[in-house]
């Protein structure tokens, strides 16, 4: 059900908690007026002075502990709990929030006459929170009146996003309104392990975000140490194995990809030795190139398409700690075999990352900071879908999202496997990778994952 704002909608949340208040102080002055009563018709002697005092310390004390409690429980309790006390806490909250952005804006109409200031026109906005969704719609006027434009030109949008922390999902116009839809409990979105249903061209991220690697191609996964990335890494390989056999993974650390040598899955397909990834970077880059002759012969008859029109598989590298790799190949000696090896393996990365599209050769690069310095900017420009987890920094913000306006804050102080993303030019946008259960073994899900590909060659 929708409900509609008013302009007295913004100091909503005030007039409860002074309303409740008021009922308590009277509610306890009816039962010491009542107590009193009792007292007096048992004859027992009271002096007007002690009763009075005693009635002051019990109003006092009762009235700091009831404020208190009641601010802790606008402030607390629907961020906590999920029932209808914390939805009702919740919409009132959401409905001064919007009340108050109008009112701040100015869009609304005043006129004037001897007895003071008085209101023409309030716009008509509704809303409702979809709890079991995580969702908030909000319907905007575009009638014609001098406001229309802050709703028609997503200015009140954008503020909703920054003030409520929500990120828009979607906006329907239809005659005389705009109706925005906004995600703004990003952890009702997020996808458990088993959730996971990959699809030729679609990974999950999260409900309602999948990487469509053939239209956002190539990926880009930043993160300090401990926000996530592992395993929202791991999140996008198990995937990835269900599409595709043809999937070369390199951890130049040695951590935790690095032991995946070891499965029947990727058996032959791990590498972290320096020169063993240089080659590799190449075998990758020549793969792509005998497609690309491949292609070019299907293609001198006429036929058009990308790679998946012809039945051919797509072809991911995933590299992880690519920061790490450039930095032990800068320290090589120039002029060593090594070094040239490193060159070749760089302007081969270049091309696949500009060819790949069209002929299905993929990269994911994982690392801590994507510097021009770490990762060249001819690199990171085809990197369409791009991650970060937790909350960048102002300068990884301006290199990974530099046209993004929203502010950018923590979803959780608990919780790890949350951060920002965008998709090609979209919307940047927060979410939760999918929660990896207790006791998550890396080895018998990435079997799993492979097992549940349809050719298992
Ligand atoms: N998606 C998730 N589901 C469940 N727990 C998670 C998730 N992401 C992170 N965590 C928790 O946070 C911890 C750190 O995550 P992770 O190892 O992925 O971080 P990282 O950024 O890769 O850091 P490092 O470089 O140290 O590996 C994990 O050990 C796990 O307990």
């Amino acid at each position: 059900m929708y409900r509609k704002i008013k302009y007295g909608d913004q100091y909503f949340a005030r007039t409860l908690f002074i309303r409740s208040l008021l009922f308590i102080s009277f509610s306890l002055l009816l039962i010491n007026t009542f107590m009193l009563f009792l007292l007096l018709s048992m004859r027992i002697n009271l002096s007007i002075v002690m009763v009075s005092i005693v009635m002051l310390i019990e109003f006092a004390v009762v009235l700091s502990f009831a404020s208190h409690f009641l601010q802790r429980l606008y402030t607390e309790y629907p961020k906590t709990h999920d029932n209808w006390l914390s939805h009702y806490i919740a919409t009132v909250e959401v409905q001064q929030i919007l009340s108050k952005l109008v009112s701040s804006k100015g869009a609304y109409e005043t006129n004037s006459d001897d007895k003071g200031e008085y209101i023409t026109y309030y716009p008509k906005i509704k809303f409702k929170l979809l709890h079991a969704t995580g969702q908030l719609v909000v319907e905007e006027p575009i009638d014609a009146e001098k406001s229309m434009d802050f709703f028609a030109s997503g200015q009140y949008d954008k503020l909703i996003e920054t003030s409520l922390l929500a990120d828009l999902q979607n906006t329907a116009s239809s005659k005389g309104k705009i109706v925005s839809t906004f995600a703004f409990d990003p952890i009702k979105f997020r996808l458990q392990l088993a959730d996971l249903a990959p699809k030729k061209g679609t990974l999950n991220v999260m409900r309602g975000i999948d990487w469509k690697y053939d239209k956002f191609y190539n990926m880009l996964i930043a993160g300090n140490v401990g926000t996530g990335k592992s395993y929202t890494l791991f999140s996008i390989l198990g995937q990835l194995l269900v599409v595709t056999k043809f999937v070369t993974v390199f951890d130049p650390k040695k951590s935790d990809l690095a032991s995946l040598k070891y499965t029947k899955a990727l058996e032959g397909k791990v590498f972290s030795d320096n020169t063993e990834i240089n080659e590799q970077v190449h075998v990758f880059y020549e793969e792509m190139m005998q497609r690309a002759e491949k292609m070019e012969n299907i293609k001198k008859s006429g036929k058009l398409g990308a790679y998946m029109d012809f039945n051919f598989a797509p072809h991911f590298m995933f590299f992880d700690e690519f920061g790490a790799w450039r930095e032990r190949n800068d320290a090589l000696k120039f002029g060593s075999p090594e070094y040239d090896g490193y060159q070749t393996a760089m302007s081969n990365l270049l091309e696949i990352a500009m060819l790949g599209r069209e002929l299905g050769f993929y990269i994911i690069v994982g690392m801590q900071r994507p510097s021009a310095d770490s990762l060249p900017m001819a690199i990171r420009n085809q990197l369409n879908f791009k991650m970060v987890m937790g909350v960048p920094t102002p300068e990884i913000s301006k290199m990974l999202f530099p046209d993004n306006q929203k502010d950018l804050r923590a979803l959780s102080q608990d919780l790890k496997g949350w951060g920002f993303l965008q998709s090609g030019n979209d919307q940047v946008r927060s979410f939760f990778a999918p929660e990896m259960p207790k006791g998550f073994n890396l080895h018998e899900w990435i079997e799993m994952m492979n097992s549940q590909r349809k050719d298992k060659k």
